[in-house]
């Protein structure tokens, strides 16, 4: 096991008896380490499952169970690897009682918390102020405040009031027996924090945690942390200050600095060499970070040798940018035999709407690519419709599931109707399925009404007692087909899009979910958020439920042979042999900044913060590439309709490079690629792929 570790990476997985965090910078092996120290505790005794490892994103958490298993086999699955929020998904489904919720408790999307915040507020806001106000309530969320804690610290009037909607929103979601995304990390600290029998049950189950990307946790999953290690603190800790990334949604390096003074027995390893990128590549990488100051002096440097150049690729406009890209990879592709696969080239940029005129370009020119991060599979409403009837068989209080399951498709049931049963209950303090079987509602409503919504509460029953007897892949499918035709969905889409395309599209999609689940309840796969690895089959009831969680907090990923698109902060911890950077303008990356033109000498401490952030992004940006590099900039960008003049970004000079060779020059390319020609021809058939690796 001991093979591909260096000496520091070496300490850092055989210190087991105390607290550890490794510090190092940016493809330095961090994560190796994790999975290496995973491998090394069960080595020593340790039962996997009381091993935790924390990972930022689901993918990471699959990739790292896959590296562990590579490691270990096949005692790799019982190991809980997640999120955080998977975390508290586990937490909440074994200890939720405590606070009142049933195990089956549903997870609101973002849409959901719109509408009851929305609705809590007495229905007249617009949209956008209700996410704003979901905004203000996750941030407090994020700090550990309940309403009252909000209200007491609230800076204005307007403050004041959204503390007073959190208290009423919260109610809403016990009633519902639901939790925003938030509570995942709130509700198990609470747990922890004021159950004693709890925070024991899990101090005891933990024999060591480990957590990726320590430097994005926030405060509240820091204070989650800490208790469940407790003062034993058998706690990894890997992290880069310089990829400190989301300090806009909370995180706060803070928590780098407090472990030392939590933890003085602490043992701190810096890591120094970079096993990732060429000398190029990371010289750039260190010259852009370096403006920025210091939380603890690093090094790092490479062995990979120097390598090609880092591209500097100036650009007209945006399409002009995309079509440069897309030759760029047919070049690098042409210019290697055999051509390296395209999963091997990434463009990567600030802000999700920038991948669309590189999309574009890719269709055109026929190269498979895929948008990561970007609107995933579960967001479709096609596949949130089916959801919300996972939701409602397993948690019949759900009332926001109810609300669209009932409509989607439309039953004619009338907004009357729902308004009525929505008021009835409240009245008596019972959800809207609950509702339904109340004699009282008689009252309440014309029987014409009364009797469409009782047909629909049976079904649902029906269809609950029904799920729960299928069991395996091929009962799975032919039940869910048989459904979707009971209500019929097909024909909704057809109803509901103008064209047959998109209609068609859509169906194509709800049928490739419903041959995922069944596969599911066959027993095949294991996802990231769903940590109790599935081995046997499973009744289609017990897969809804963990679809239901799913379908929020999770992004179905098939490792496919395509062109990755994605966001710089859904590149982290990634790694690509070739790498574009796209959109490196002034105004995008950084992006806007209030106060700053770039020239200006003084800037606010705001400003100047959040330029930091902006120069990590960058450092996060290039540090993923491993062999080559080009950053493209564009002299116009469409701002609205018009195109305006853009500037390159501070962050190209600041990377130093020699423009005389950074500069892509088209006749310097075509030399090059004579070369490599003939280079090719003169090994003849025995070349060996230098991307497969
Ligand atoms: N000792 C080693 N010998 C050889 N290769 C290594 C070694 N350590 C790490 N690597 C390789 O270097 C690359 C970067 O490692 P890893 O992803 O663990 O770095 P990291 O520090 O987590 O990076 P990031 O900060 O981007 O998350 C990986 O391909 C990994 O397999
Ligand atoms: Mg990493």
């Amino acid at each position: 096991m001991a093979h591909g570790l260096n000496l520091a990476q070496l300490q850092a997985v055989h210190y087991t008896q105390g607290p550890c965090l490794v510090l190092a910078g940016a493809g330095s092996g961090k994560t190796r380490v994790i999975t290496h120290k995973i491998a090394r505790l069960i080595e020593t005794g340790m039962a996997p499952r009381k091993i935790a490892a924390i990972t930022f994103t689901n993918k990471a958490a699959s990739e790292m169970r896959e590296r562990a298993k590579s490691l270990i086999g096949r005692q790799a699955k019982d190991v809980l690897v997640c999120t955080f929020h998977a975390l508290g998904v586990k937490m909440v489904r074994e200890d939720g009682h405590v606070l009142g919720l049933k195990p089956q408790f549903s997870i609101l999307d973002s849409d959901d918390v719109v509408g009851i915040l929305k609705d809590a507020a007495g229905g007249t806001a617009d949209v956008a102020t209700a996410r704003q106000w979901q905004w203000t309530i996750s941030k407090w969320k994020n700090m550990g405040l309940d309403y009252k804690e909000a209200l007491a610290q609230a800076a204005d009037d307007n403050e004041r009031a959204i503390a007073v909607l959190m208290q009423r929103y919260d109610e809403r979601l016990t009633a519902y027996q639901s939790v925003d995304f938030d509570d995942l990390i709130g509700m198990p600290l609470r747990l922890l924090r004021d159950h004693p029998e709890v925070r024991a049950k899990w101090q005891t189950n933990l024999g060591h945690v480990l957590v990726d990307e320590y430097q994005d946790t926030n405060a509240t999953q820091y204070e989650l942390l800490k208790l469940l290690v407790g003062e034993r603190g058998h706690l990894t800790a890997v992290g880069d200050d310089d990829q400190s990334i989301y300090g806009w949604r909370g995180a706060t390096l803070d928590n780098l600095k407090k472990l030392p003074v939590d933890y003085p027995q602490l043992k701190v390893i810096k890591l120094e060499q970079n096993y990732r990128s060429t000398s190029a590549i990371l010289r750039a990488a260190n010259n852009v970070i370096q403006p920025n100051p210091k939380l603890f002096p690093k090094t790092l440097f490479s062995e990979l040798g120097e390598g090609e150049p880092v591209r500097i690729v100036d650009c007209d406009s945006e399409e002009h940018e995309a079509e440069r890209a897309v030759a760029r990879i047919l070049s690098l592709r042409a210019a290697a035999n055999p051509p390296p696969d395209w999963k091997n080239f990434a463009i990567l940029y600030r802000a999700n709407h920038q991948a669309k005129p590189f999309e574009k370009a890719l269709r055109k020119a026929n190269v498979p690519y895929k948008v990561s991060g970007g609107t995933s599979f579960f967001d479709r409403a096609e596949i949130r419709d089916l959801c919300a009837w996972f939701r409602l068989w397993i948690n019949n209080d759900d009332d926001p599931a109810f609300l669209r399951a009932i409509t989607n498709p439309k039953r004619g049931i009338g907004h009357t109707t729902l308004g009525r049963l929505g008021e009835f209950s409240k009245a008596h303090r019972c959800s809207m399925f609950g509702a339904l079987f109340n004699a009282m509602l008689e009252d309440a409503m014309p029987a014409k009404g009364r009797e469409s919504l009782l047909e629909f509460g049976r079904y649902i029953n029906d269809l609950e007692y029904r799920a729960r007897q299928t069991r395996g892949a091929e009962e799975s499918l032919a039940f869910l087909l048989d459904w979707l035709k009971e209500i019929g969905y097909e024909q909704h889409l057809y109803d509901a899009e103008d064209s047959e395309k998109v209609a068609a599209a859509r169906w194509t999609n709800v049928l490739e979910f419903c041959d995922w689940m069944a596969q599911r309840a066959g027993g095949q796969t294991t996802t990231a958020a769903d940590t109790t690895t599935v081995s046997e089959s499973k009744s289609l009831l017990e897969v809804s439920q963990t679809i239901a969680l799913l379908s929020t907090i999770s992004e179905r990923e098939k490792e496919q042979d395509m062109v990755i698109l994605s966001t710089l902060h859904a590149s982290k911890g990634l790694e690509w042999p070739h790498v574009m950077l796209i959109g490196v303008n002034e105004g995008l990356l950084p992006f806007k900044l209030d106060d700053d033109d770039g020239r200006q000498q003084k800037v606010s401490d705001d400003t100047a913060q959040r330029l930091q952030e902006e120069r990590r992004l960058m450092y996060v940006g290039i540090t993923r590439a491993q062999r080559s590099l080009a950053v493209s900039w564009t002299k116009r960008r469409k701002k609205g309709r018009e195109l305006v003049s853009a500037l390159p970004s501070r962050f190209i000079a600041e990377m130093g490079l020699d423009s005389n060779t950074a500069r892509e020059d088209p006749r310097e390319k075509l030399r090059k690629l004579r070369e490599e020609f003939a280079a090719r021809k003169a090994q003849s058939s025995a070349a060996a792929s230098p991307d497969s690796n």
